[in-house]
């Protein structure tokens, strides 16, 4: 059993279940403590020569029920008690996804994905066995234990209390070791969280490390990080295994007290031979309820600390989100307006990206962002996107602060072709067809069209049903930013934004995309990031950035009449062109 509050609900959404499966479990506990009684009479009778033919039987009787109800019952709570801790496992996941996805892009970058992955594998796993296993411990050990010591006591009380005191020193000691224990599983958790997120890095750059021929060094960095792990584990198997010793002793030096106190008993007492052997098969039965409690404390401990862990994940603030008077859904034109805008990451408060910016789109314009690495440009569109917020009456959406806008509302009626050309492990229909539930081919085939990838998507054996990535093909540069602009231009959105998108494939076939985009996006907005001036020449409007103010707005023809820095990038780009030949 586990409590917290990203956990609590699921007692009430499954409690019918879980009251179910614990009903069962006593249920059964109870039938069992009958066991060790039929067979003291039986051997009683046996003793006094008093057992029938007729007593064996009606015995016997009582013993295939109670076998049978056992069986019935365990096979109930099994389903009841891990069933739910099976679905309670899966609610939350699912939640922890949903939060994921609402976590804003600097949680990410503080946050490696292998740490991530630890949350979602092993800690949750450790939540699941306190639910299900644990919560059964806990009222099997206190059910059974408590029947099974009332009955004990009924038939010697002397003997219980000696069987008892042993029982509560143990119990002193394990809780020491338990808080130790806790401990060492959070140590191992978080050593195993920094192996996984170190193996998921050396996975993705595994290209870079062969370049670099950085092998052994980054075996030896592996080989820290895995000793590391195996020590922490080791330290913590120890402290388990230290409880399980403190157990055993404590179980067999009562065993033997009992015995010999027993024994001592049986002869100078009425104390009958099928009441002893009751005794024993109950402290036996014992047994179990104790063992269960240290198990359930061990696992417990783990699910505490697992718990722990997703909690702060699950309480990372979700920094982007709709404001309080938030508009109702508004169908946009495509018009934006940056209102002397300035912008900080919330990481780098104090340092300025975007610094006054006022610049207005029209709807339908097609517009170029250029400026030197580093200027602001990605910014410029990812504040378009409401990836980060920006100060009110900063940035419009045609007449509407974007901060009123829903999030929703904003990314419904924008698409955008990412710098690093992200595609999924899937079809690559399915890439193309990410904003809708079942793209046709059809559509597909025309957005690729558009894009210039159709010609090297037919090559493939399997056409449109290529799978891309681990499982499947892997794609050239240039060929992933077409099917990224592909991927976009199928949302058909009112806003387009390119950053940086066409910078992989040749003159040729990027002249034939932006071409394609003039024709397809008439009255649509497009914003296109570019370095090179050839993408975005005949654009409506050139926007130039340099260290993240705005430096000049204007056709090609305009800044370079009139603006040096633009003449100068313009003088460059030509030679370079002349240079390459
Ligand atoms: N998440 C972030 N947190 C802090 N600073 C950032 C973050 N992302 C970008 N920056 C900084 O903001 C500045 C502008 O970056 P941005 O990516 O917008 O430039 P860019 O013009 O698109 O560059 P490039 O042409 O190389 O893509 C850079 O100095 C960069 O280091």
């Amino acid at each position: 059993m586990i409590f917290g509050k990203h956990i609590n609900k699921y007692y009430i959404k499954y409690a019918i279940p879980l009251l179910l499966g614990i009903a069962a479990l006593l249920y059964v506990d109870y039938v069992q403590v009958e066991i060790p009684r039929i067979f003291a009479d039986i051997i009683d009778k046996l003793r006094s020569s008093s057992l029938t033919e007729n007593n064996l039987n009606e015995s016997l009787m009582r013993l295939v029920w109670i076998v049978l109800i056992m069986g019935v019952g365990r096979v109930l709570w099994r389903i009841f008690v891990f069933g739910t801790a099976r679905f309670v496992e899966h609610d939350l996941r699912m939640s922890m996804f949903l939060h994921a996805e609402q976590l804003g892009v600097d949680f990410y970058k503080e946050h490696k994905v292998g740490g991530l992955m630890t949350h979602f594998i092993n800690d949750l796993e450790a939540i699941r066995q306190a639910f299900g296993p644990g919560t059964l411990m806990l009222f099997d050990s206190l059910f059974l234990g408590t029947i099974v010591i009332i009955r004990m006591t009924q038939l010697s009380a002397e003997m219980t209390l000696i069987a008892v005191i042993p029982m509560v020193f143990m119990g002193v000691v394990a809780m020491f070791i338990i808080k130790k224990m806790r401990l060492k599983y959070k140590l191992r958790q978080d050593a195993f969280e920094h192996m996984t997120d170190f193996t998921q890095e050396s996975f993705s750059g595994m290209n870079v490390i062969r370049a670099f021929v950085k092998e052994a060094k980054e075996s030896l960095f592996f080989a820290e990080k895995n000793d590391d792990f195996y020590k922490k584990h080791v330290e913590f198997v120890k402290v388990m295994i230290l409880i399980n010793i403190v157990i055993t002793i404590f179980i067999n030096i009562t065993i033997l007290t009992i015995i010999a106190y027993g024994a001592w008993i049986a002869i100078t007492s009425d104390f009958t031979p099928g009441q002893l052997t009751e005794y024993f098969t109950l402290f036996t039965t014992l047994i179990w309820p104790v063992m269960a409690l240290s198990q359930f404390a061990s696992i417990r401990s783990q699910g505490v600390a697992s718990y722990k862990r997703i909690k702060t994940f699950m309480d990372a603030k979700v920094t982007v989100l709709d404001s309080k008077d938030v508009l109702p859904p508004q169908a946009l034109k495509g018009g934006i307006r940056f209102n002397h805008l300035n912008f900080s990451y919330p990481d780098a408060p104090e340092q300025k990206i975007l610094k006054d910016i006022s610049v207005s789109i029209e709807p339908g314009e097609m517009v170029g962002v250029l400026g030197r690495t580093g200027s602001g440009k990605s910014t410029f569109v990812d504040l378009l996107l409401r990836l980060y917020n920006v100060e009110e009456n900063a940035l419009y959406l045609d007449d509407h602060d974007i901060m009123k806008l829903s999030i929703k509302n904003v990314r419904d009626q924008i698409a955008y072709v990412p710098q690093d050309n992200f595609l999924f492990s899937d079809t690559i229909l399915n890439n193309i067809g990410f904003s809708e539930a079942q793209m046709s081919e059809e559509k597909a085939v025309y957005y690729a069209k558009l894009s210039d990838v159709h010609d090297n998507i037919v090559d493939f054996t399997h056409g449109y049903q290529t799978e891309i990535g681990e499982r499947g093909v892997t794609l050239s540069g240039g060929q992933k930013q077409r099917i990224s602009i592909a991927r976009a231009l199928a949302k058909d959105a009112p806003i387009l934004i390119l950053d940086d998108s066409v910078s992989a494939v040749d003159t040729k076939t990027e002249e034939a995309i932006i071409k394609h985009l003039e024709e397809i996006r008439q009255n649509k907005t497009t914003i296109v990031i570019a370095h090179r001036i050839s993408t975005i020449k005949k654009m409506d409007k050139i926007i130039l950035l340099d260290q993240g103010q705005l430096l000049d707005v204007g056709s090609h023809d305009e800044l370079l009449s009139r603006n040096t820095v633009y003449q100068e990038m313009v003088r460059k780009q030509e030679l370079e062109h002349m240079v390459e030949g």
